[in-house]
Parts: C-alpha cells; structure tokens; sequence
C-alpha cells in the first residue's frame, strides 16, 4: 500500500518519514512541501542522506492516483484548503493539524482565528483518537488526528469518564508541558535557543487552542449529556527537544483509592498495546517514551482533597502525531494496529 506525504519538511512530516522507512506495509510514494520543490529531502535533511527521494508539486490528482493515503503534516488553515482538493478523490486523507477536530465551525473560528473548513468536510471528519473511536476510524474517508496535548490529555482522563467515575460537571484541572518541537520547525523569538535553554515558559494562559478538543471529547464520554463544565487547561514550554508530561486533578464523584483506580486503568487499557498504566504510586517521566508511540499514565487518588492525580506522557511528534496517524492508518487499511510502530523508547 502506498501513502503520500503533505509537509514532508516539517518535523511532524519527517516524523512521518521515520515511522514509515520500517512499515511492513505502507511505503511511501510521494513527498510535498510548498517551498522546497524539485529540491532533494535530504539537501536540508542530513539525517536522511540515505534516502534519494525529491519534493515534489502537490497535484492532488496525481497524489490520490498513486497513493492510498494521503498525511497532511501541514499548518492549521493550510490544511483544511487541502483537504477541499482531495474530498472528491478516491483516496483517504490524515490530517495532522487542528482543523476538522472541532464540530462547530465557530468554535474552530474561535480558537484558531482562521475561517473554518467547509461544513460537510467537517462532518465527513472522524476524531482520530485511535484507542477510543477505531471503529469510526475503520470506516471513515478522513481523520482528523488528535492535537499532541489533547492526546495525552485524553487517553489519562477516558478511564474516570467511561467508568462513571467523573462526569459533565466534573471540575477537571490539566497543566501540561511541552517539548519545544511541538511548536513546529520554524523557530521564533519564543523558542530560539538563549530564549528556551534554561528557562520554563507558561504560554496561552487560558487560551490554548487544545482546550475545545478537550472538552468535546469529555462531551462524548460524559453518560449524562450535560454541557460540559469548563476545564482549566495551561500549557508551558520545557528546555527538551521532545515529549508532553500532563498532570491532571479531578474531584471525583464518590470516594475511591489508588489501588482500585490502578486496576480500573489497566482493565480499561488492557487490549490497547500503547496505552501503559504504571503500577500503584509509580509515575511516568517523558524519557520513557521517548520515540515511541507509548503514551503512559500513573493514577493516584488523593483522600485528603478527594481527587484524583493522572500523570500522562507521549512523545509529541510520535503519539502526539505522526505514530497516531500511522496508527489510524493501520487501522483504516485493517492492518495490525502497531504495525511500524512496536519500537522501544529511545533510552537512556
Ligand atoms: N509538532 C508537533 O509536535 C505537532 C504538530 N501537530 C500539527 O501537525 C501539523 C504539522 O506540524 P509541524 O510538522 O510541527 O509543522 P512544521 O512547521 O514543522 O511543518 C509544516 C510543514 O508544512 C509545509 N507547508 C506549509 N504550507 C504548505 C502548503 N501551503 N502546502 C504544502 N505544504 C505546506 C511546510 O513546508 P513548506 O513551508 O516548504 O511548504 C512544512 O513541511 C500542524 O498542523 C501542527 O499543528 C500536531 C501534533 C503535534
Ligand atoms: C509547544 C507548542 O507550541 N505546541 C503547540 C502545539 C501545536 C498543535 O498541535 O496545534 P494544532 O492544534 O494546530 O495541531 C501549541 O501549543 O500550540
């Protein structure tokens, strides 16, 4: 099977690059930027002096001829206009960015403060969070691949929302941190070298993009169709090159205790290789994950305040994006869902 790649010069692109070079099954056919063609991808690329292949012009009618899946690793706003070229071809289409994650066109607007991608793309769109919508996945034409920080997000806070442990009214806190390469290749006056090194930086204070793809999704899973309230979600930048730690605290509904909140997770988790839950008042570091596609949780209950503690790592650009689009793609072309993607972290 063959894909193509959109944005192929960006980290998440490269990403991409990496994963599939050792996919049993999916090769790639073709690599498209905007402002490299005819230009070799490693002439800017040392690390892939091996491969011959060239940037080439995205014709999207070429691209859906030759390929059976088309990733857009590219920008918000750009990538919703792509998609539009693709919607009538007979290819399936996995979108890396922000923009068919949302359902509500204004909330897209909102947020993003971009014009939103047409209405019956939007609805055409199924939410890749591979663990928990596979089956939506498995019969979609486009997915729209989870943000890095609502993957981790997310996949940490399923549990108490699926088992009835929290619910729409839950007050739920995340404060999350950030690897600088989730702010893409292109550096800036907020993440160049003597701006980052040494330093930790809070950023989008209550207004990160992430939070309405967090909140629809705990929409979902919450049993009592409520509105959902509000979350509290912050995000900061951290002198690391890779990986997002979130910790998370939600008062929970009625009283519980680390132990049976450890066998919940595993129980929930069990059939989903990627998802790990560590064992009783052991918590993830992002290390451990680095370069795979593992993402990690730690869940502790907290009797003094009545709280649960959920600590969730991922690798940003693998979990956090090209390994789950990989993923979606082995799960949309019914192959093993970790194909190309059973490597260990990177360690030490
Ligand atoms: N970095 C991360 O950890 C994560 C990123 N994402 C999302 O994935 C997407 C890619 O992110 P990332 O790789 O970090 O971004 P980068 O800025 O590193 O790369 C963007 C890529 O898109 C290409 N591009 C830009 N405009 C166009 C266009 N009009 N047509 C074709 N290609 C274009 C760029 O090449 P050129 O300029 O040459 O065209 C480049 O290859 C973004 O939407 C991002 O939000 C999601 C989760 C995590
Ligand atoms: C460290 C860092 O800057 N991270 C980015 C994550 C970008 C991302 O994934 O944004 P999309 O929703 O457009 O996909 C951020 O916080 O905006």
């Amino acid at each position: 099977m063959f894909v193509s790649i959109v944005g192929a010069t960006g980290y998440g692109g490269l990403e991409l690059i990496r994963l599939l070079n050792n996919h049993p099954h999916l090769k790639i056919k073709s690599l498209h930027t905007s402002s490299q063609i005819g230009r070799s991808l490693h002439d800017e690329n040392a690390h892939l002096m091996h491969m011959k292949d060239k940037l080439e012009i995205m014709d999207p009618e070429a691209i859906a001829k030759n390929s059976d899946i088309v990733f857009l690793a590219t920008p918000s706003g750009v990538s919703s206009d792509l998609i539009s070229q693709f919607s009538d071809l007979d290819i399936k289409v996995i979108d890396l960015s922000g923009d068919l994650r949302l359902q509500t066109p204004g909330e897209y607007e909102y947020w993003y403060k971009k014009p939103a991608a047409p209405q019956p793309i939007i609805e055409k769109a199924v939410y890749g969070l591979s663990e928990w919508n596979a089956n939506a996945i498995k019969q979609s034409t486009i997915v729209a691949n989870p943000g890095c920080y609502p993957t981790a997000s997310l996949l940490g806070l399923a549990p108490l929302y699926t088992e009835g442990l929290a619910e729409a009214a839950s007050d739920v806190i995340i404060d999350a941190k950030s690897g600088v390469s989730g702010a893409g290749k292109s550096p800036s006056a907020v993440t160049h070298f003597s701006e980052m090194n040494e330093n930790f930086k809070i950023y989008k204070v209550n207004q990160h993009q992430h939070i309405p793809e967090i909140e629809q999704q705990l929409g979902r899973w919450s049993q009592n169709m409520l509105p959902i309230h509000p979350i509290t979600f912050n995000t900061h930048l951290v002198p690391m090159t890779r990986g997002i730690m979130a910790t998370m605290y939600i008062k929970v509904d009625r009283q519980t205790s680390s132990a049976e909140l450890v066998d919940l997770y595993k129980t929930v988790y069990e059939d989903h290789p990627f998802v790990r839950v560590q064992p009783h008042n052991q918590f993830p570091s992002t290390k451990q994950v680095f370069g795979s596609n593992f993402c990690d949780i730690g869940v502790t209950y907290d009797e003094r305040t009545g709280k649960v503690t959920v600590v969730s790592v991922i690798d940003n650009l693998v979990k956090g994006a090209a390994g789950q689009a990989i993923q979606n793609a082995n799960i949309l072309m019914g192959l093993e869902e970790t194909a190309g993607l059973w490597n260990s972290p990177l360690y030490p």
